[in-house]
């Protein structure tokens, strides 16, 4: 697979560097406006594929010619938030950012798949569909698994057990209105009010929705490995089929039409395959309206 990244700061490389490690792409693009961080990233990828012996071919480049053909466009790009910062706040850089780039790669790309990381997702990916610049069904934005992974892994925290035991799910925004499916949610084939009290799970719904600020305390940046372990694992999806959580342009699912949500999906190389529309319990159900509200989505 050719996979062109956009970005190639702590997200876009830590994807790229995923990717060659789980060995998912033949040939990996990698653009930034930055030639000296070009440079260095050149040369560290391409030492980690001979270290490994792997026959991928890179570029690094700020020339989007060499994006030519690729199946997947992910863009990474862009400003991170820092401390005390919401992710809306980065919309207005980001997404004039995203459209010249996504300009460009159109000029050597007819429709391919474009994943968007950058935030705020769900904004970012309601700019572009506006755009009309590519299918509706092929533009996806991704933050459900990095939130579901966060959700299993608090979880898995409070009750000592491996993340693998956990079968969770969750819909919405990217941000603090987030809804958790704690009704669906299972820990060994036991549903979550089985195995912790609401405070528990009061608790952990409060560390899930905090999880990237979390790491921006500490590290005086955004978090960037688990966000691109993420992203990896929605590329894996594209082979496995498997349900996902992601950010899609609906069509009346949840009551949404022709804009950006987090939902459970199924996406190959050819874009949205299926949407898992969840039944939700009342206080699901509430916190979703809460949200739709919120965000003048109703
Ligand atoms: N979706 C998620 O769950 C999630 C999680 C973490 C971070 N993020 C987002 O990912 C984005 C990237 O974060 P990061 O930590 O890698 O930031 P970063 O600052 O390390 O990297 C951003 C890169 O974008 C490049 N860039 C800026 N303008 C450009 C342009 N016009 N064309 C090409 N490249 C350009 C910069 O040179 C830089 O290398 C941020 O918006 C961040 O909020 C999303």
């Amino acid at each position: 697979m050719k996979i062109t990244i956009i970005g190639a700061g702590n997200v876009g490389l830590s994807i790229a560097y995923a990717l060659i490690l789980r060995e998912l792409v033949d040939e990996l693009v990698l653009i930034d406006i930055n030639e000296d961080l070009l440079l260095a990233r050149e040369l560290e990828l391409n030492q980690s594929i001979g270290a490994f012996n792997f026959d991928i071919k890179l570029t690094c480049t700020s020339n989007y010619e060499f994006s030519k053909n690729s199946q997947l466009v992910i863009f990474s790009a862009g400003i991170a938030r820092k401390e005390g910062q919401s992710r809306d706040e980065l919309f207005e850089i980001n997404s004039k950012i995203m459209l010249d780039c996504a300009k460009k790669i159109k000029e050597f790309n007819e429709d391919p798949l474009f994943f968007i990381v950058s935030n705020p997702v769900d904004f970012m990916l309601n700019a572009l569909y506006e755009s009309k610049l590519f299918s509706a069904k092929k533009i996806i934005a991704m933050a459900g698994v990095l939130d579901n992974a966060r959700y299993k892994y608090e979880i898995a925290k409070k009750l000592n057990l491996n993340i693998s035991c956990i079968d969770s799910k969750l819909i919405g925004f990217h941000n603090d209105s987030m809804v958790l499916i704690k009704s669906q949610t299972k820990v060994k084939n036991k549903f979550l009010n089985e195995v912790l009290n609401q405070e528990d799970i009061k608790q952990i719904e409060q560390e899930v929705k905090t999880g990237g600020a979390k790491v921006i305390k500490h590290l005086k940046t955004s978090a960037y490995l688990a966000p691109a372990s993420a992203c990896v694992r929605m590329i894996e999806a594209l082979r496995t089929g498997e349900f996902l959580p992601m950010c899609i342009v609906l069509n009346g699912e949840y009551g949404i039409n022709k804009k950006a949500f987090g939902v459970m999906a199924k996406i190959s190389l050819d874009g949205i395959l299926e949407i898992l529309e969840l039944k939700l319990d009342e206080e699901e159900n509430l916190a979703l309206e809460k949200s739709l509200i919120q965000y003048a989505y109703k």
